[in-house]
């Protein structure tokens, strides 16, 4: 199977580089006249998959919108996985894991061993742990082709605190992180690697961000609903070009919730994400 960083280049230069969120709240739900059910929540991420004819660069379930049903839940993620999987479409699953070193192992296989029900393309962590407890999860991803999308500047404002505090050398926990991440990615070889980050398109310290983590791909959530726009990616992550992916969630609903409505806004923003190749 060829890298995640070689899957996802191609994919991005096939259909854009838009991120499409799956994120079946109760309120989405309903307005999309779905069930808030396990059920409906396969319903309306096989909706957006059959709106964008499965011509997406990457789905991102987020997971604790199923995992909120208990195991029914965990079964409805796993389908619409299979399913997206099954069409080549790359799934990205936003459970934002992160844990001592031994845990972080057990939830990589969950993600990536041969043997999983819920095997994915790629997984997003957190490091409040620290980066290096991410090892173990990082290799078992590497081994098995996967990626991950390591959290370094979030979105929230509430976020940027912490993220920004100054350690004991003087980097910001982000600068500290985007070096490490760059580190481990460089080992690997030249150009984009397996280990990208998330860094919101909310953030106006983006562009330096981004510039440290030269060969990350770089998932940008805060698209729509929270405010940012593609053009503010543009301007916030220049040296981001061909590697950043905006993410939209709700606002994927923006014209509505049938196909489709969905299907417009998915191309709209299609179209709109191009600019930043
Ligand atoms: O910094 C982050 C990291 C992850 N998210 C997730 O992305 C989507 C955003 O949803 P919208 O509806 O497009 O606002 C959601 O699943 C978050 O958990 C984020 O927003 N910010």
């Amino acid at each position: 199977m060829p890298t995640f960083a070689a899957r996802l280049h191609q994919k991005i230069v096939e259909h854009s580089p838009l991120c499409v969120g799956i994120d079946p709240s109760a309120a989405l739900l309903k307005s999309c006249n779905l069930p808030d059910t396990p059920d409906g929540a396969f319903e309306f991420g096989k909706r957006v998959l059959e709106a964008a004819d499965y011509r997406i660069s990457l789905l991102k379930p987020q997971s604790a919108f199923f995992e909120r049903f208990g195991s029914a839940g965990l079964k409805a993620v796993e389908e619409l996985t299979t399913l997206a999987r099954r069409r080549e479409v790359l799934v990205l699953l936003d459970g934002k894991r992160g844990d001592i070193d031994t845990t972080g192992a057990a939830y990589a296989e969950g993600y990536f061993s041969t043997t999983t029900t819920l095997r994915v393309d790629a997984v997003t962590t957190h490091v409040y742990l620290g980066l290096a407890a991410l090892d173990p999860f990082l290799d078992i991803a590497v081994r098995a082709e996967g990626g991950v999308f390591v959290v370094v500047r979030s979105s929230n404002p509430e976020g940027r605190e912490l993220q920004t505090a100054r350690m004991a050398n003087g980097e910001t926990v982000a600068q500290n992180l985007c070096r490490e991440i760059t580190l481990r990615n460089r080992k690997q070889g030249e150009g984009l690697q397996y280990i990208g980050a998330v860094v919101g398109a909310t953030c106006d310290d983006a562009a330096a961000t981004v510039e440290a983590l030269p060969q990350s791909f770089i998932l940008a959530p805060g698209v729509g609903a929270q405010g940012a726009t593609i053009q503010d990616v543009l301007k916030r992550m220049p040296s981001a070009r061909g590697r950043v992916l905006p993410n939209v969630s709700r606002a994927i609903l923006a014209n509505g919730g049938e196909v489709s409505d969905i299907r417009t806004t998915i191309r709209s923003l299609q179209d709109q994400s191009r600019e930043l190749l």
